[in-house]
């Protein structure tokens, strides 16, 4: 059956999830609101929405499922204004914001009146902004967390599957938990590491300013940390203030830490600092094996590239030559003058292999994959 969608904020995640509808369920009217006029002008000029409005409620009634895709503040701004709204009875409201708990607080708008709200959030995305950075496969292979407190009878969860089947082209993995657990989750893996990173770049700053050094000295690794320091200065205002007591007491836990290495090169004591570092590299270096063991579907490999025009071509040039299908290619590091990284992903087992054979003939370096 045709639905109509209204994707409230056009921007990387709201575009990324419309192209992806788009492609699996072209029949699908999907209708774009945002206040900046160029990103529904750009995503209606490339057929990612059908038709694009400044204001929710141009089209809000008319709507089967709505999925709010704007900054925090304002999903739940037009959380208050969607239940004055004549809305369609078996509406589905869902949204994408990166905290959960005070959205899920402000969803009591929607029981008394009957109309299911599913708390969302996609765990990938990017320091990029805007329209003009979204993919249809952003969120390929990524955890999306589905919020249990709204999920708690027959209807509310028919609803959710019905949610999951319209995104299930996201090719996500879901994970179920309340806006409790979310919100400790993700202060830890991605709210403090914003705050650290963005740290980290004003304490480099302030330490250059008026010295002749400058910036552009900063290796790979402080390249590595400090990319999420380019995200949307107002995207991340919204996190932190809405996820504000849990981040007070992360950054405490962090502080004892710093504290504790501290103290430990105050005593020059060696076992205590190597403790630290071996203790996350285990830690670390586990993360990568857990990925590759809970993404069966894919099967990557890793290749080195020199740094020089056509490098990426030419591994993609050998593949093709090799008839060999590559699902996904991601560049993860290129440096100036130095090697760069290249993970190639593909569907199975064989094709992971021949390519393996392939690039090695080709010369080129693969580091991991067989
Ligand atoms: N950037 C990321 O990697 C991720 C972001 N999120 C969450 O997704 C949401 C959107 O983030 P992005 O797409 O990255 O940001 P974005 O800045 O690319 O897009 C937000 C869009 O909302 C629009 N907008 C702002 N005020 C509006 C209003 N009053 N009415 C209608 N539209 C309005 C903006 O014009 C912009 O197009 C946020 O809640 C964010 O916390 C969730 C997962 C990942
Ligand atoms: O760019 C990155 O690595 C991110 O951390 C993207 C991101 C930003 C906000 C979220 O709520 C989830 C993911």
């Amino acid at each position: 059956m045709t639905k109509t969608i209204v994707i409230d904020g056009l921007g990387l995640i709201g575009g990324s999830i419309a192209l992806a509808i788009r492609q699996q369920w072209p029949e699908h009217k999907i209708i774009g609101v945002d206040i900046n006029h160029q990103s529904l002008t750009y995503a209606k000029e490339r057929g990612i929405i059908d038709n694009g409005f400044t204001q929710l409620q141009s089209y809000a009634e008319k709507a089967d499922i709505i999925l709010l895709a704007a900054p925090v503040s304002i999903i739940m701004e037009h959380m208050e204004q969607l239940a004055q709204m004549q809305l369609k009875p078996e509406i589905i409201i869902t949204d994408v914001g990166s905290t959960k708990r005070q959205i899920m607080t402000k969803a009591s708008v929607f029981v008394d009146r009957g109309i299911h709200f599913i708390g969302g959030h996609p765990m990938a995305g990017s320091h990029k902004t805007t329209i003009t950075a979204s993919r249809a496969d952003l969120f390929q292979s990524a955890y999306y967390f589905l919020i249990s407190d709204t999920l708690n009878d027959q209807r509310a969860q028919k609803a959710a599957d019905e949610l999951q089947a319209l995104l299930s082209g996201l090719n996500v993995k879901w994970q179920l938990v309340s806006a409790l657990q979310h919100d400790q989750i993700v202060a830890q893996i991605s709210h403090l590491p914003h705050i650290i990173a963005s740290g980290l770049v004003n304490m480099a700053q302030n330490e250059f300013s008026g010295s002749t050094l400058s910036l552009k000295l900063a290796a790979g690794g402080f390249r590595s940390i400090t990319r999420i320091a380019s995200s949307d200065p107002d995207m991340w205002t919204d996190i932190l203030l809405s996820n504000r007591q849990t981040l007070i007491d992360k950054i405490d836990t962090f502080g004892d830490l710093l504290e504790h290495v501290k103290e430990a090169l105050h005593a020059s004591d060696r076992p205590a600092i190597r403790n630290y570092f071996q203790r996350a590299k285990i830690t670390r270096d586990s993360i990568n094996a857990q990925a590759s063991s809970h993404a069966p579907n894919f099967y990557d490999l890793f290749v080195n590239i020199p740094d020089r025009v056509g490098s990426v071509a030419e591994v993609t040039r050998v593949l093709a030559d090799a008839k060999i299908n590559l699902i996904n290619i991601h560049i993860l590091e290129i440096r100036e003058e130095i090697n760069g990284v290249l993970q190639l992903s593909f569907s199975n087992q064989n094709d992971l292999a021949d390519a393996t054979c392939a690039l090695k003939q080709h010369g080129l370096s693969v580091i991991r994959g067989e």
